[in-house]
């Protein structure tokens, strides 16, 4: 919801597509979700950037090493991609990249005999939720609130945690 509220061009498309499909339903159900391609470009894109678990990804180099040309120096995060720490839903569109395990440029719920046993009630659960969210209210910030005092700071432990919470208003559109 961050990011959504820092690109606001992802917000609106990811409305409109989530309005367009659900109609006026008034409540996005889980079958709803896989036909929204933007959306899960959303969710994906958010996992990218935010893995809520933090010792996986994003990886942070061991040593000095050298990528692609790029000197890479020792203790370093790193993030895939074009504009890899820009908030880019469109990255994901059209490709058969998932969060399953399958893809290792994106495992936000690891990967191979370990991989989280709890990742499609966690994925469903985030899903419904944001996407009811989106769905049924649109999102202003408070009056006082600027776009640069949104913050994706995170306190560590073995979830990750946004550090400031974010307050909106939100205003009922179904
Ligand atoms: C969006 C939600 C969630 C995310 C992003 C997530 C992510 C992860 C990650 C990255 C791991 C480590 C996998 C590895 O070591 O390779 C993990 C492990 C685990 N997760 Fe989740 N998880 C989520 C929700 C859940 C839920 C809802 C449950 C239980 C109902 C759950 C239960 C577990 C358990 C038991 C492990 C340990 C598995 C093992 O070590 O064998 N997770 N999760």
């Amino acid at each position: 919801m961050t990011y959504l509220m820092k690109y606001p061009i992802a917000m609106r498309k990811v409305q409109e597509e989530l309005r367009q499909k659900v109609k006026d339903k008034g409540f996005v159900k889980e079958e709803d979700i896989q036909q929204l391609p933007y959306f899960k470009a959303v969710i994906k894109e958010a996992m990218r950037l935010q893995p809520a678990v933090p010792l996986l990804v994003p990886r942070e180099s061991i040593q000095k090493c050298s990528l692609g040309g790029y000197e890479i120096p020792a203790k370093t995060i790193i993030h895939w991609g074009e504009n890899p720490d820009e908030f880019k839903p469109e990255r994901f569109v059209g490709k058969s990249v998932d969060v399953k395990g399958s893809n290792f440029e994106l495992i936000p719920f690891g990967a191979g005999r370990r991989i989280c046993p709890g990742i499609h009630i966690g994925l469903a659960t985030v899903e419904i939720a944001l996407a009811n969210l989106l769905y049924a209210f649109d999102w202003e910030m408070p009056a006082e609130m600027k776009s640069e005092d949104l913050d994706m700071d995170v306190l560590p432990g073995l979830t990750m945690h946004k550090k400031n919470a974010l307050c909106l208003v939100a205003i009922n559109r179904v």
